[in-house]
């Protein structure tokens, strides 16, 4: 008799050879880099398959007793859960996003990817049942040559990068940023610029900051003049310099040189690349207590050099200097889980998906719903728009709009 474990491994085998497994450079909903991708939506074109998937949940199903209905969640698992139901006669529900739906006791997955959800799961009381583990899966195409050694020490060391803090995990779920409103979260602001960036957003209802990226005064305004307005119509100036150097340096180019940044500009944004004695700098500095600096943790740039292991350490650099930090720049909503900091996400435009210079583009929509921002920043969308005024409106109008999707959802 084939034993359960050999079935599986010959379904693995035509996952792969369907591409419902992939192997490469992609990118996920949520921004992050994956050498391995599964993609179960093929399976509808493939009724093979299906049926082969559907017999093995329904073996494994036994192993759980005390259940009376399915629901397979939308929308990949919608058909393979009908599937089920019909072979085994056992009743379907419906999850509808907009309806709030008790939580079920046991969640099956195929694939556990093994980077945590199951711990985040438990500690929600829902048990997860996977048929395979990551770990499973590649040995099985390994064992059948459909990979080679090395892609398996890829995923492996992946893995091992890309671990979900499940602590910080939990304080989301019971806190969650994403949810909360701009006006509640300007309460748990420790840096005063950032509490006072939640207001204004709060009061004239935006979440767009403009990338004013021209080259010279009379595209912009002289200083004063700058100053001055932004007082009279209530924003912020906020310049994107993306201090980089040693401490002493950022000392000098923060404060002093022709521009006196910090007389200015409320917000500035630095990287970690040199460690603490940039963010030293900026807070030994004149009136540092009524600044604000983002920390850049991730960049929008194709073929960036920075790492997962870069990114989580960013956040614990942050994590050190409260009064100090404002936000963090970066493309994915996992990695901020203090509602009292703002994630910052450039890459936005209607027009465009990418510039000739690696720059990758995003709808507002996706910036705010999927990626987590709170703040979007928009640069040639507007600047280059031959109707500049009605181009601002049209961000901060979709921009507000998925805010409020996605603390009302
Ligand atoms: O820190 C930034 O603002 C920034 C980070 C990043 O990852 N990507 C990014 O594009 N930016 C800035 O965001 C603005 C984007 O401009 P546009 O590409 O014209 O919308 C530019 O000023 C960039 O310097």
């Amino acid at each position: 008799m084939v034993s359960f474990n050999e079935k599986l491994k010959a379904f693995a085998v035509e996952l792969y050879k369907v591409d419902a497994v992939k192997f490469g450079e992609f990118k996920t909903k949520v921004g992050l880099m994956t050498p391995v991708y599964c993609d179960l939506r093929v399976l509808v074109s493939h009724p093979k398959l299906m049926e082969t998937l559907a017999t093995l949940l329904i073996e494994y199903l036994e192993k759980i007793k005390n259940f009376n209905l399915l629901c397979g969640v939308p929308y990949t698992a919608l058909p393979i859960a009908t599937v089920v139901s019909i072979k085994t006669a056992i009743p379907m529900v419906m999850r509808r996003s907009e309806r709030n739906t008790t939580a079920p006791k046991n969640a099956i997955v195929l694939l556990n990817r093994e980077q945590g959800g199951a711990k985040i799961l438990e500690n929600n009381g829902i048990k997860m049942h996977a048929l395979l583990s990551l770990t499973e899966l590649m040995q099985f195409l390994r064992e059948a040559d459909c990979i080679d050694h090395e892609m398996v020490s890829r995923v492996k060391n992946y893995l091992a990068g890309t671990q979900v803090d499940v602590k910080s995990f939990q304080k989301v779920l019971s806190e969650d940023r994403l949810k909360m409103s701009f006006l509640a979260r300007a309460k748990l602001a420790k840096n005063p610029v950032a509490a006072e960036l939640f207001q204004i957003m709060a009061t004239k209802q935006t979440n767009l900051c403009v990338a004013a990226d021209v080259t010279n005064s009379v595209d912009l305004l002289n200083l004063a003049e700058l100053v001055e307005i932004a007082e009279r119509h209530n924003f912020i100036l906020f310049e994107d310099r993306k201090f980089a150097d040693i401490g002493k340096t950022v000392e000098l180019q923060y404060s002093k040189g022709i521009y006196k940044i910090s007389s200015w500009a409320k917000l500035v944004t630095a990287h970690s690349l040199t460690g603490k004695g940039v963010l030293d700098a900026i807070k030994g500095s004149e009136d540092s207590d009524k600044r604000g600096v983002f920390l850049l943790a991730e960049t929008s740039a194709a073929g960036s050099l920075i790492t997962a292991d870069y990114t989580k350490a960013t956040l614990t650099l942050a994590e050190e200097y409260p009064e100090l930090i404002a936000g963090i720049v970066c493309q994915s909503p996992l990695f901020l889980a203090n509602p009292g900091l703002i994630q910052l996400t450039p890459g936005v435009q209607l027009e465009s998906k990418s510039d000739s210079l690696g720059q990758q583009y995003n709808t507002p929509e996706s910036i705010v719903l999927d990626r987590g921002a709170d703040v979007a920043v928009v640069g040639r969308g507007i600047t280059k728009a031959m109707e500049k005024e009605a181009a601002a409106k049209k961000y901060k109008d979709m921009l507000w709009a998925s805010y409020s999707k996605r603390i009302e959802q």
